[in-house]
């Protein structure tokens, strides 16, 4: 087992494919690790960050069968940054032909910010196939939570870093700054659409680690990238991720009470506060449930890491 806070080795992994899960959509996903080993999904964040060979190394590669998937418009899955035909319900479903294309039974279920909505959303809706739950930065996209960190909350932690996001939007726009992206990103202007790509995705990417990580901060520059990550994200927060109400993850989270569930959460995140975390663990008591003190809301946070790497070691024989 690594060192409580290291991370496994990298590896490559034994199998990649594309799975057409729709007329317009195929998805890239890779198999590493133990071919007969326990079964994990890694639930990407975003949404349309997609997946990258870190994430293979939260788990132990002789004990677990680590599948990682692109989805919809993200990262190798194509089209990319493709909105038509992308909804959180088309993505629940593309996880299950996933889990049968792969031929597993049930598997555990991991996921942060992003990935930990998705990760509800899929584990609320197949239960029975779901044998544990890893969450880290939960985020349900709640309007308040959107409004908190998109148009005025966070703002008043990072005004420095808040100010090129706001001011690349007219001021007669900024009253609601998430549709005024959404036409930007959406838009026939290619350049505009970039612009607002890059502007969008260094926002989150400058306030996702207490201490500024430029490693993130650069992968803002890079055009496919923030055009998957802004747009895809853009698209499903003006679709209120595609919820009967906007509570619904919460409020369907006692359909998890007989699986073991693990909740991290950094006290200092502050793309999904600390809030969200703490009702989901009022609605799952029987959770692991561990806010780090000293960190923020990315992986790469050292506590954080510890956790989540402590969680698929708590798992890995299930
Ligand atoms: C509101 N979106 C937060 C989220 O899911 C997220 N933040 N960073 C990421 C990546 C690690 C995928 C860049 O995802």
């Amino acid at each position: 087992m690594a060192d409580k806070n290291d991370l496994f080795p990298e590896i490559e992994p034994y199998d990649t494919g594309m799975l057409k899960v729709s007329d317009l959509h195929s998805i890239y996903y890779e198999e590493s690790g133990n071919k007969n080993g326990n079964p994990v999904v890694f639930i990407h964040g975003g949404p349309g960050g997609g997946t990258s060979p870190r994430d293979r190394r939260f788990f132990d590669p002789e004990a677990y069968r680590i599948i990682l998937f692109d989805q919809r418009g993200a990262g190798q899955s194509l089209p990319a940054y493709e909105l038509r035909e992308n909804t959180t319900w088309d993505l629940v479903a593309d996880i299950e032909k996933l889990r049968e294309h792969l031929k597993i039974d049930k598997w555990v279920v991991f996921g942060g910010s992003w990935g930990s909505t998705l990760g509800l959303a899929y584990s609320e809706t197949h239960p029975d196939k779901v044998k544990a739950i890893i969450l880290r930065g939960i985020f349900t996209c709640r309007r308040r939570e959107l409004l908190w960190f998109y148009q005025d909350g966070c703002s008043l932690i990072y005004p420095d870093k808040f100010e090129a996001y706001r001011d690349h939007i007219p001021e007669v726009e900024r009253g609601d700054l998430i549709s005024a992206y959404y036409r930007r990103l959406t838009g026939d202007d290619e350049e505009a659409r970039l612009s607002a790509a890059q502007a969008w995705s260094t926002w989150e990417m400058t306030t996702s680690r207490m201490f500024v990580d430029e490693e993130l901060v650069k992968k803002a520059e890079k055009d496919t990238w923030c055009l998957q990550f802004a747009r895809i994200e853009c698209h499903y927060f003006v679709n209120g991720i595609f919820m009967k109400t906007e509570s619904q993850l919460l409020d369907d989270a006692d359909k998890l009470s007989n699986i073991p569930v693990t909740i991290i959460q950094g006290r200092y995140d502050v793309v999904c506060p600390v809030e969200t975390a703490w009702l989901l663990h009022k609605k799952l008591p029987k959770a692991d449930f561990h806010i780090v003190q000293d960190a923020g809301h990315s992986t790469k946070e050292e506590g954080i890491q510890s956790q989540l790497i402590a969680a698929t070691e708590k798992y890995k024989k299930l």
